[in-house]
């Protein structure tokens, strides 16, 4: 089928690929001009293991192309698919403009028929919007279907080509087929529903995700008090198939471009029909206190936090990407400049990108982790790079001015904290101890 992907963000890029990586013929569209010309060389403008070979394979192919002009996309496909950006309003609620934008333009460019899919993640009841939209710009017919996108970032292609299910939201059924035919080539698990459901589905499904998350951290919380481990509590609870053992890893919290917004979008979604999210709002400030534990942990260890210098190990919002929106390094990071701290900044790959966010005579940016602990009075680990897992603990403490380690990620294990030199705090889990805690398979 030929197919013209509006945005060439994460969703659109990687999701044109791998439809043109399965056979079909792809027109990716961005207004960036930047972004095409970058991709025309098979560079990609996000970061995303594996992204650069499948395009250059895609674009020798024929496949796949990459194009500013939206109109003549939209004229040589068959189905829109619509992957632009649906970022947070001052209130929470989705800003929808990017949306109702490309809806227009393609309303305007259509010259038949076209199937108008959406990707991006959008409130109930806007693709309804969407097909107003594009009535005003058109009167040929066309057909609007939601398929809300389900990939992470960092993991996004083996996500697409291999997804846990596809969700289908119609209002005319006659498009099962069609819509079954084109996604079947990722899986068979196609869950076909109307389209508001479909729509609440990828909230429901992120807020679901981020409560876990934000239960697991408060439990770490307790768990430090009460003097128990919350990776072993994790552990235990996930072997109960009722629970699951994904998305219970205790931290500094969620951050980036999807859990934040969407949990903020559902409780004004909720709100706008009179209804009071309470536990999602709970979700939500749990994770905001919970990064600055960090500064807690850093201040219970140092006292006062002027003056000394704090080597930060992480800057993206997660591993495998260089994506920083809602990082919580931006919080803690701006929190200790204002404490007075030096901040001494690594990342293997979000240094570009924070560095157009973040400015300050108190940084210093450093080209490896050891740069940033040489000489600094602590170091926090933030993001759960597989870098960082690999350095010696030992020469780690050797070269910090105090043996300060705060692993904001539960890293390392008890076994190579044990005569490392470190004064290590974790979340959730006691401060040192030999216990065997092995799980006993029978
Ligand atoms: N990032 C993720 O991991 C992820 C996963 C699932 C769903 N989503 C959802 O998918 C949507 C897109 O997210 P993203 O991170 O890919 O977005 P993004 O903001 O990174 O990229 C969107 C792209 O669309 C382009 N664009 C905007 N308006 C356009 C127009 N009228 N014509 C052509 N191009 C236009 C922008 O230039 C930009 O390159 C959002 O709704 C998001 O919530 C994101
Ligand atoms: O047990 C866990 C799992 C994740 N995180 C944090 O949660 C955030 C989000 O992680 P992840 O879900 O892996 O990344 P995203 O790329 O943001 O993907 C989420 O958001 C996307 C956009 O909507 C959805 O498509 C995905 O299904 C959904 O997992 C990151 O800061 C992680 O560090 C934890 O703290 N503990």
């Amino acid at each position: 089928m030929k197919l013209a992907v509006i945005g060439t963000g994460y969703v659109g890029l990687v999701s044109g690929v791998c439809f043109a990586q399965k056979g079909n013929e792809v027109i990716c569209v961005d207004l960036e001009q930047h972004k095409i010309d970058m991709l025309n060389r098979a560079e990609s403008p996000i970061y995303e293991p594996g992204i650069e070979e499948l395009i250059a394979l895609n674009l020798e192919a024929g496949r796949l192309e990459f194009t500013s002009d939206l109109a003549d996309a939209v004229r040589r496909s068959d189905i829109v698919i619509l992957a632009v950006g649906t970022p947070s309003l001052a209130n929470g609620e989705a800003n929808l403009s990017y949306i109702e934008q490309a809806a227009a333009d393609v309303g305007k460019a259509m010259n038949g028929y076209k199937i108008i899919m959406t990707k991006s993640t959008v409130p109930v009841g806007t693709n309804e919007k969407i097909k107003d939209v594009l009535a005003r710009h058109t009167s040929l017919s066309f057909d609007i279907v939601s398929a809300p996108e389900f990939l992470r970032e960092g993991s996004a292609i083996n996500d697409t080509l291999h997804p846990d299910r596809i969700i289908i939201g119609l209002d005319n059924t006659g498009l099962r087929e069609t819509m079954v035919t084109l996604h079947q080539v990722f899986t068979d698990k196609i869950y076909v529903t109307d389209i508001r459901s479909a729509e609440m589905i990828k909230y429901a499904s992120n807020a679901f995700l981020a409560t876990k998350i934000s239960f697991i951290n408060e439990i770490a919380n307790i768990c430090e008090k009460v003097g128990a481990d919350v990776t072993c509590v994790a552990d235990g609870m996930g072997m109960d198939k009722r629970i699951g053992s994904s998305f219970l890893q205790a931290g500094i919290g969620y951050g980036g471009s999807c859990f934040p917004k969407d949990t903020n979008a559902l409780i004004q979604i909720a709100g706008n029909v009179d209804y009071e999210f309470k536990l999602l709002k709970s979700v939500v400030e749990v994770n905001t206190d919970q990064r600055f534990m960090i500064v807690s942990k850093l201040r219970e260890s140092l006292g006062q936090l002027n003056g000394v210098s704090i080597g930060i190990w992480g800057l993206a919002f997660k591993p495998n990407t260089d994506d920083i929106r809602e990082a919580p390094a931006l919080e803690i990071v701006e929190t200790l400049i204002q404490a007075g701290a030096i901040v001494k900044l690594y990342d293997p790959i979000a240094m570009d990108k924070f560095k157009e966010r973040v400015d300050h005579p108190n940084i210093m940016w450093c080209s490896s982790p050891q740069q940033a602990a040489e000489g600094s009075d602590a170091v926090c680990l933030l993001t759960d790079w597989e870098e960082f897992k690999k350095v010696d603990l030992v020469q780690l403490a050797s070269i910090l001015h105090k043996p300060v380690l705060i692993d904001g990620r539960n890293v390392f294990a008890e076994e190579q904290i044990q005569g490392s030199g470190l004064e290590y705090y974790s979340v959730g889990r006691p401060r040192m101890s030999g216990w065997n805690r092995d799980k006993v398979e029978v």
